[in-house]
C-alpha cells in the first residue's frame, strides 16, 4: 500500500534545548486552546478568554493548533540544516533582503551592522520566505529550500489559516463581521507575509555587556500578527503595562502570538502592539545558537490601515465617526516604510524617544 504521507528527504534531527533552570521574571501569558473553535459558542467563548490578554499585554499563546510535534520538529530540522551550511552557501548572491526598498524577503546576514554605536555586531541571521503565490515567484528563495518546497508551502499556508482563526476571534471581540480581519489577510492576495527561520549567534559576555545584552532591540512588530513557535531558550521579553520587562515563557506545543502595529491601528489601540526585545539568555543557555520559526502576518498590500467600524470601539469612544474617513495608509506602504526605517542603516542605533511616521500613523518602539 502506498503511504499517504509523502516521502521526506531525511535530515539530522534538531535537538530542542532544555528549558532554563534560572528563576527569571516570567510574564503571565494566557494559553488559549483553539481545539474548541468550531464547537457551538466556541468562538465567542475564546474571544472572551482572549480579551484581557490582547488588551493588556498583546501577547498570548495558542495550543490545539492542528500542527503536530513531528511537523514542527521537521521545520526545525530544515532550519537547522540550512544554518549548518557553510556561510558562503547560505549567503548566495542575489538572495539578500533589499532593505533599501523595505523588502524583507530573503536572507538577512549577521555581522553586518553595529549595535548602539559600539563595535559589537548584529548577531541575527534569518531567511524570510514569502507566500507561495505567483506574485512572489521572483523573490529570493534559497536553492537549499527547493527540495522541501512542498512541506514549507504547506506549513506556510496553514500558518495563515491558523492566524485567520485568531483574526476571527478579534472580529468577534470587536463586534465586527466575523471575516472583517481575515478577509484583509487572504493567502492569495499579495502581502509582505513571510515564514521565517531565524538564528541568534551567542556573543561573549564582554561583547554583550557593551550593548546592554541586546540581541534584538526593543520594537513592535510591523504587521498584523506574529506567530512564534514556542522555543525554550529564554531571551524574548515583553514590556508589560507597568513598564517592566518580563520574559516570555516557553509553552509546550504552543505558539506564542503577538499583535503587530497594523492591528493596533485598526483597533484604535484596543488590540495592543506590545514593545518587546530579545536579550542575552541566562547562563545555562548563553552558549546556544537560538533557532526560531515564525510566521509574520502582514496586512494585504491594498488594504486600508484605518480604524475599523467597530460598535465596541465607538461605544468606548476610541473611534470617532469621522476618523474612519481619514486618508488612510495602505498595507504595503506601511510595511515597506517601516522595514526601511528600521533596517536600512549601517547600525542598529538606540531609538529611545525617536518616532516613526508614515501618513497619519506614528510608532515609538521605545515608548515607556
Ligand atoms: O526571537 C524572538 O524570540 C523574537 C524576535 C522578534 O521579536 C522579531 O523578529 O520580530
Ligand atoms: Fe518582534
Amino acid at each position: 500500500m502506498p503511504s499517504a504521507v509523502p516521502k521526506q528527504i531525511p535530515l539530522p534531527k534538531w535537538q530542542r534545548p532544555e528549558k532554563t533552570a534560572v528563576d527569571l521574571p516570567w510574564a503571565n501569558i494566557a494559553i488559549i486552546d483553539l481545539s474548541t473553535f468550531d464547537q457551538p459558542g466556541g468562538k465567542e467563548k475564546l474571544a472572551e478568554d482572549l480579551r484581557d490578554a490582547v488588551h493588556n499585554t498583546g501577547f498570548f499563546s495558542v495550543i490545539g493548533t492542528g500542527f503536530t510535534e513531528e511537523e514542527i520538529q521537521r521545520q526545525y530540522d530544515i532550519a537547522q540544516a540550512f544554518y549548518d551550511l557553510p556561510l558562503e552557501e547560505r549567503d548566495r548572491p542575489g538572495l539578500r533582503c533589499d532593505f533599501g526598498k523595505g523588502n524583507y524577503f530573503g536572507y538577512r546576514a549577521a555581522n553586518e551592522k553595529k549595535i548602539m554605536g559600539t563595535d559589537v555586531l548584529d548577531n541575527v541571521e534569518s531567511f524570510n520566505i514569502p507566500k507561495f503565490i505567483p506574485r512572489y515567484a521572483d523573490e529570493p528563495f534559497h536553492p537549499f529550500f527547493h527540495q522541501f518546497k512542498e512541506e514549507i508551502e504547506d506549513f506556510s499556508r496553514r500558518s495563515l489559516d491558523l492566524a485567520k482563526k485568531i483574526f476571527t476571534l478579534f472580529s468577534v471581540m470587536l463586534e465586527l463581521p466575523e471575516d472583517f480581519f481575515s478577509s484583509r489577510h487572504e493567502y492569495s492576495s499579495p502581502s509582505e507575509d513571510h515564514l521565517r527561520y531565524m538564528i541568534y549567534r551567542p556573543r561573549t559576555l564582554e561583547q554583550d555587556a557593551k550593548v546592554e545584552d541586546t540581541w534584538s532591540r526593543a520594537h513592535t512588530d510591523f504587521g498584523s500578527l506574529t506567530l512564534l513557535w514556542s522555543q525554550n531558550v529564554a531571551g524574548l521579553q515583553l514590556k508589560n503595562p507597568q513598564g517592566e520587562w518580563k520574559y516570555v515563557p516557553p509553552v509546550d506545543n504552543g505558539i506564542i502570538c503577538n499583535v503587530g502595529d497594523t492591528l493596533d491601528f485598526w483597533s484604535a489601540g484596543y488590540l495592543k502592539s506590545t514593545t518587546h526585545r530579545v536579550v542575552r539568555p541566562p547562563p545555562d543557555q548563553d552558549h546556544i545558537h537560538r533557532l526560531g520559526i515564525f510566521y509574520f502576518v502582514r496586512p494585504g498590500d491594498d488594504v486600508d490601515i484605518k480604524p475599523a467600524p467597530s460598535p465596541l470601539l465607538k461605544r468606548l469612544g476610541l473611534v470617532a465617526e469621522n476618523q474612519e474617513d481619514a486618508q488612510p495608509v495602505r498595507g504595503l506602504e506601511y510595511v515597506r516604510e517601516r522595514v526601511k526605517n528600521y533596517h536600512d542603516h549601517t547600525d542598529y542605533a538606540n531609538m529611545k524617544g525617536k518616532k516613526f511616521r508614515v501618513g497619519n500613523l506614528v510608532i515609538e518602539d521605545e515608548a515607556a
